[in-house]
């Protein structure tokens, strides 16, 4: 009942109102009284009225699912006969208008209309009426007022019906409404609606929340482009409007204080109570573009110097290729790497090499044109395009000489590093290109190989790309990939060089590695440990040479002459500065079980030089087990003998250019003295290399060397050869000058 007070509330209907509609319809006490009399006259047809009734909705098949089953129709039967009686009981307060508007909110729920009540009611009436006349079939004025009133009460119940209805629908009506309202206001998207002229009918939340506006300042006589201040705005809508196509990607910039947000819009028309309106949707995209944007700098930008990377190379690199393929003009791509870049690294630490990189960057973009493009490879490799030079190749040759020039004599001026003043250097390759001619690869490799050329012409230099450097680089790699399948193929092959000492014998051997390839034939090592260094491949090689030399050593421990030999293995500064070398050696040594004291390791001076302490602790800790270390090619390096005190070495190798030239250069005479007589104050051994002459051999002699290697005594040689030639020595007790005949003779002693 409450629900029903609050829906007179709602419908405005009160005790007043119920007294306005009676008074309308001239109902009054009289009528009342009829009524309540014809009540009683009607008692004994209720039912017979009812039955009349169903039957006749029955015929109507839309209605016959409403009625149901027998039991819910004798249900629906007793609540009609119900209110078909509460008609005539004469009393039309309050209480009787919430019950018909309860029946009424029912009705309208089921779904029954306000045309079957009218249908209801006629049908209520059209059997009524004949009882009622025929009842007062002697007083007809009594009928007639008796049916009036019937009639008037009936039109009251029609109205309340029928405002419970409109009521209903109203409510629907005003829910959906104010559901779309909600939706639409706060909805995250931008919401406008213009009218057929772009002027403004609806915003809603999200556009004043992205566009900073007010909503009370939002003046329904405006466009929106002037609103937001955007021209291009009203210039768009207006094109929808007259092409009516529907725009689904307009993207506008707004400046909001300092920064510039992006927006998408979606501009479609409509149509609405037959006026077309402009529906603008739009959604601030400054974020999405911003990190759209972060994907395409990380992807196509360097980090570090937020210069264009190499993938940002080949784009550009394919662009220009097409454009200057249609204008003629030639295109230089320049490779630039900055000279001894590692040092920087090593001894000030990453950091200051990265402000180095920035720096070498912001020269490069400070000295290249509008539309020439610097880019950053990675590492210290820089590679900078210049475009549109002339037609003619001389011409262009010659304006990327000035320009590279120009970039190198820039990157060779000091930097200033967190306070640190360095001094460095590009090497610069470059190559001209236009069109297609060579592809993409082909161009950055040809200016990769310049840069080489540069780098081993002396660096700091500009080199343009040759075709007979190409062929060098490529007999480089056919050479690399030999190189890396020769230890599988077994085409490694280790020699031994006698060592001697001032009496002839024969006291120790260098292990030399020799590579003879089926092909190529014998490969000398200044060819392939260079690249071997270079690629890495001389940490595989340098542990097969250990290996092969310990066995060496297993080998001839067993024979009473060969057991004396110790040999020296090259050890590179590569394989040394691994972590785990130590450990590498240990486990040969164990592994081969030879005496460790006879194996002895040659080191250069550059590899003590890279890191003096780890140096030092890595040759205590092989030292410890009996390992013996030699100085390689003392004296050309920066020999220091502050670290030279602190090496457990035990032997220093005279560099054979110095024994070259011992009889007729006086420099290097006084250098062989020098190294002897620093060996003899810090008590290590001395061994000269490369003696070749009797002259070399007696002036070592004369200034105290007495360990020699060289030619003079005889050359690298396979190990049985090298063999016979210890036995040779031990036998015959003779100094050593090994000939094809001593050799023929231990063979002799061989087979016999
Ligand atoms: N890391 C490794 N380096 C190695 C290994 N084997 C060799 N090498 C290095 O390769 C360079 C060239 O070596 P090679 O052609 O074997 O030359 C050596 C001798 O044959 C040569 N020599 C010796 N005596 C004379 C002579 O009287 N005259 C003359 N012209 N040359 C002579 O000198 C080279 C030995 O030099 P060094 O090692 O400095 O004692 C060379 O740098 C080798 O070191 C290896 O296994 N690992």
């Amino acid at each position: 009942m409450h629900a029903h007070s609050s829906l007179l509330t709602e419908m405005g209907i009160d005790d007043a109102e119920i007294g306005h509609r009676q008074s309308f319809l001239a109902f009054d006490n009289r009528d009342a009284d009829l009524l309540k009399a014809l009540h009683d006259i009607l008692a004994d047809y209720q039912e017979q009225l009812t039955d009349v009734f169903y039957e006749h909705l029955s015929r109507f098949p839309e209605l016959r699912p409403l009625l149901g089953d027998e039991a819910k129709l004798a249900h629906l039967k007793r609540a009609q006969a119900a209110y078909f009686s509460q008609l005539t009981e004469g009393c039309y307060d309050r209480a009787y208008v919430e019950n018909r508007l309860h029946v009424g909110v029912v009705h309208q729920r089921v779904g029954l209309t306000p045309k079957w009540y009218m249908s209801a009611y006629c049908k209520y009436l059209s059997e009524v009426m004949p009882l009622v006349f025929k009842h007062y079939a002697d007083d007809p004025e009594r009928g007639l007022d008796s049916c009036r009133a019937l009639l008037k009460v009936i039109f009251f119940d029609i109205g309340l019906a029928l405002d419970t209805y409109f009521h209903a629908e109203h409510k629907a009506l005003m829910l959906a409404h104010s559901y779309t309202e909600q939706i639409v206001s706060n909805m995250p998207i931008g919401f406008i609606v213009l009218n057929g002229h772009g002027k403004i009918r609806l915003v809603n939340n999200a556009v004043l929340r992205m566009f900073n506006l007010v909503k009370n300042e939002v003046r329904l006589d405006k466009t929106l482009g002037q609103y937001l201040a955007l021209a291009a705005l009203d210039e768009k809508i207006y094109q929808v409007l007259k092409s009516k196509k529907h725009c689904n990607d307009f993207e506008f910039e707004r400046a909001d204080g300092d920064t510039n947000r992006t927006y998408l819009a979606d501009i479609s028309l409509a149509q609405m109570a037959g006026d077309t309106v402009v529906l603008f949707m739009v959604q601030d995209i400054t974020l999405r573009k911003q990190s759209e944007e972060e994907v395409y700098r990380l992807a196509f930008y360097d980090s570090l110097t937020h210069l264009p990377n190499r993938r940002l190379l080949h784009e550009r690199l394919l662009q220009s290729m097409s454009i200057n393929a249609r204008s003629g003009k030639h295109d230089a791509l320049m490779f630039l790497d900055m000279d001894n870049f590692k040092t920087i690294n090593d001894t000030h630490g990453h950091d200051v090499g990265d402000l180095l990189l920035q720096e070498v960057a912001r020269r490069l973009t400070r000295n290249i044109r509008e539309g020439d493009t610097v880019v950053r490879l990675g590492g210290d490799e820089f590679v900078v395009v210049l475009e549109s030079l002339s037609g003619d190749l001389h011409e262009a040759a010659a304006q990327s000489e000035t320009v590279a020039e120009k970039i190198r004599a820039e990157l060779s001026q000091p930097y200033l590093l967190n306070a640190i003043e360095h001094h460095s250097s590009p090497s610069i390759g470059v190559t001209l290109f236009r069109g297609h001619q060579n592809s993409l690869d082909d161009v950055l490799k040809q200016a990769d190989l310049a840069m080489y050329q540069a780098k081993a012409d002396g660096r700091n230099r500009v080199c343009f790309f040759d075709p007979a450097m190409q062929a060098e680089m490529e007999n480089r790699a056919r050479l690399e990939k030999d190189l890396r399948a020769s230890i599988k193929l077994k085409q490694l092959q280790l020699y031994y060089q006698m060592q001697v000492d001032d009496c002839g014998r024969i006291v120790g051997a260098e292990a030399l590695i020799r590579w003879q390839h089926p092909q190529r034939g014998r490969v000398p090592p200044a060819q392939f440990i260079p690249l071997a260094e270079e690629i890495g491949m001389i940490l595989p090689i340098g542990e097969w040479v250990l290996e092969q030399a310990c066995r060496q050593l297993r080998t001839w421990e067993s024979d009473p002459v060969m057991r004396k030999i110790q040999i020296s293995v090259n050890v590179s500064p590569r394989q040394l500065s691994q972590p785990y070398f130590v450990e590498q050696v240990k486990n040969i040594i164990e592994d081969t079980g030879i005496r460790a004291s006879y194996l002895k390791l040659e080191l250069t001076e550059s590899f003590i030089l890279n890191d003096v302490e780890d140096a030092i602790e890595k040759m205590q800790a092989l030292r410890a087990i009996g390992i013996n270390f030699a100085m390689d090619d003392f004296g050309i390096g920066y020999s220091s003998l502050s670290y030279l005190k602190r090496l457990p070495l035990e032997q220093l190798k005279i560099d054979q250019s110095f024994v070259r030239d011992i009889a007729h250069d006086k420099n290097s005479s006084v250098m062989v003295r020098t190294i002897i007589n620093i060996a003899g104050n810090f008590g290590l051994k001395v061994v000269a290399e490369g003696v070749e002459t009797d002259a070399q051999l007696a002036f070592l002699r004369q200034y105290g060397c007495c360990i020699f290697q060289g030619y003079l005594f005889g050359q690298p040689m396979p190990p049985d050869e090298f063999e016979t030639a210890c036995y040779l020595s031990c036998y015959s007790g003779q100094e050593l000058r090994l000939s094809t005949q001593d050799l023929a003779y231990r063979q002799g002693l061989k087979t016999n």
